[in-house]
């Protein structure tokens, strides 16, 4: 990521979508928003308050554009800093124009990608854990992702973790205490079991949660659902009905897909991605071998495997698969009612696809679970794990310093969720993935 050229910057990006629209936001933030707002739009306009404005060109003062003009003065502010927006058009010369009259201002310049968000949070705005929630918020596909990530948004892990991290302080400085009262060894040893309670009941909490965590995590990603079986068992004609588009190409030439093709489903808010593979079989060109290897690769990684066995030609079910359902195909080509298989269906048809959306509503309901899961990424469980690993150790040393020791490490293992410690190798990473204006 390019150096930022200095912190005293002012930054404006256009905050709406791209592309031609009924409006479109210009969002400034930095010490010289003031001084772009009078030129500009002629004047600061009162604290929170939209005023409609012509926009003008401070080279010529020509009309750029009538506009609606709000200003957030700093520290109350998104980013922490003077911000202001301008609704504007939303046509693409208006925003080049007034884009262009913005980089005439002295100390003005277009913002990076995530920038925005990040001077939030160096200014203290928002925790890691909220930068985090409002990035899925921003990426949320369905009506789970979008409430897990409201929460997230609001605190929903930041204050817990926050409350975890005052309590293992408040453990160290117990012992701490002990270890000034050493001496008066009653009081050092009642101090000392106090301090092993608060260890104790912390790491049950923490637990509880960790044991939520695959479940935050897979509905931030998705539900991965493989299609798999021999060669022209209907795989991409089940994709296709899933999607409800004509995503993969379907023919009666055994071999057809050899990619693997995924496609993002909304499944009554639950995030599914359908997978379809390469048709599984003893021959077959170099290119179909390695589509086959895919095919392998994505039936080992997935939460459930669709094992397509056509109705007039058996394939019986592999010996290791995971997680599956087993659906018999094209069931319209045989008269003879079918006797395996968990389900029957003939896509083209739709006969069966209810009854298989509900097993798969089913598989993906038992997987995210009931209740809200506070952790969502890897990061906060490795954070978690070593936060109890301390705890555990700690309640197992025999010096009392070791064990304080212990506490200390809990709390910045913590700490790390909300962006406390250790955070540079995170920023990065995190703001690269917004887009830009945010
Ligand atoms: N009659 C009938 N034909 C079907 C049904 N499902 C798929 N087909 C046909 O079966 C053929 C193979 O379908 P595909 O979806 O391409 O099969 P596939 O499993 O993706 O095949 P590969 O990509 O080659 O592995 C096509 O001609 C489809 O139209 C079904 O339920 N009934
Ligand atoms: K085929
Ligand atoms: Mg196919």
């Amino acid at each position: 990521m390019a150096e930022r050229v200095s912190g005293d910057d002012t930054i404006f990006a256009p905050a709406s979508g791209f592309g031609r629209a009924g409006i479109c936001v210009i969002r400034i933030s930095g010490s010289q928003t003031r001084a772009a707002l009078e030129a500009i739009a002629g004047e600061v306009p009162a604290a929170r308050v939209m005023r409609l404005r012509v926009l003008r060109d401070p080279l010529d003062d020509a009309a750029l554009d009538q506009a609606l003009v709000v200003f957030f003065p700093g520290p109350a502010s998104f980013t922490g800093e003077d911000v202001a927006e301008f609704h504007i058009h939303g046509g693409l010369a208006v925003r080049q124009a007034v884009l262009a009259a913005l980089s005439q201002i002295t100390g003005c310049r277009p913002a990076e990608a995530g920038e925005f968000t990040r001077r939030a949070f160096l200014n203290g705005r928002m925790d890691l854990s909220e930068v985090e929630g409002l990035a899925d918020l921003i990426d949320a596909e369905t009506e789970f992702q979008r409430r897990q990530a409201l929460r997230q948004l609001e605190g929903g892990l930041g204050d817990e973790a926050e409350r975890w991290r005052e309590e293992a302080i408040a453990c160290q400085a117990l012992l701490e205490a002990a270890l000034d009262f050493a001496d008066e060894g009653d009081i050092a040893e009642n101090i000392e079991s106090e301090a092993f309670g608060v260890a104790l009941v912390l790491r049950n909490q923490i637990e509880a949660q960790l044991r939520n965590a695959r479940r935050g995590e897979r509905l931030r990603e998705g539900f991965h659902v493989v299609l798999a079986g021999p060669p022209n068992a209907g795989k991409s004609t089940l994709l296709n009905a899933l999607a409800r588009r004509d995503v993969a190409i379907v023919s009666p030439i055994a071999g057809t897909t050899r990619d693997v093709i995924e496609v993002r489903c909304d499944l009554d808010g639950l995030p599914v991605t359908i997978v379809d593979t390469a048709g599984l079989r003893e021959a077959g060109d170099l290119i179909e071998e390695e589509g086959m290897a895919r095919a392998r690769g994505q039936m080992a990684q997935a939460d459930l495997v669709l094992w397509l066995d056509p109705a007039d030609d058996p394939a019986p079910l592999p010996d290791d698969l995971g997680p599956h359902l087993h659906v018999v195909t094209k069931v319209d080509r045989v008269v003879a009612p079918v006797e395996r298989g968990d389900i029957a269906i003939a896509a083209p048809s739709g006969e069966g696809m209810d009854a298989l959306l509900a097993r798969l509503r089913e598989a993906a309901e038992s997987l995210f679970g009931e209740g809200d899961a506070l952790i969502t990424r890897e990061r906060h469980r490795i954070a978690l794990i070593e936060a109890c690993e301390a705890l555990r150790r700690g309640c197992e040393q025999r010096e009392t310093e070791l064990f304080a020791e212990d506490m200390r490490l809990a709390a910045r293992a913590i700490g790390r969720i909300s962006g406390r410690v250790d955070v540079e190798d995170v920023l990065d990473h995190l703001f690269s993935s917004f887009c830009i204006g945010k």
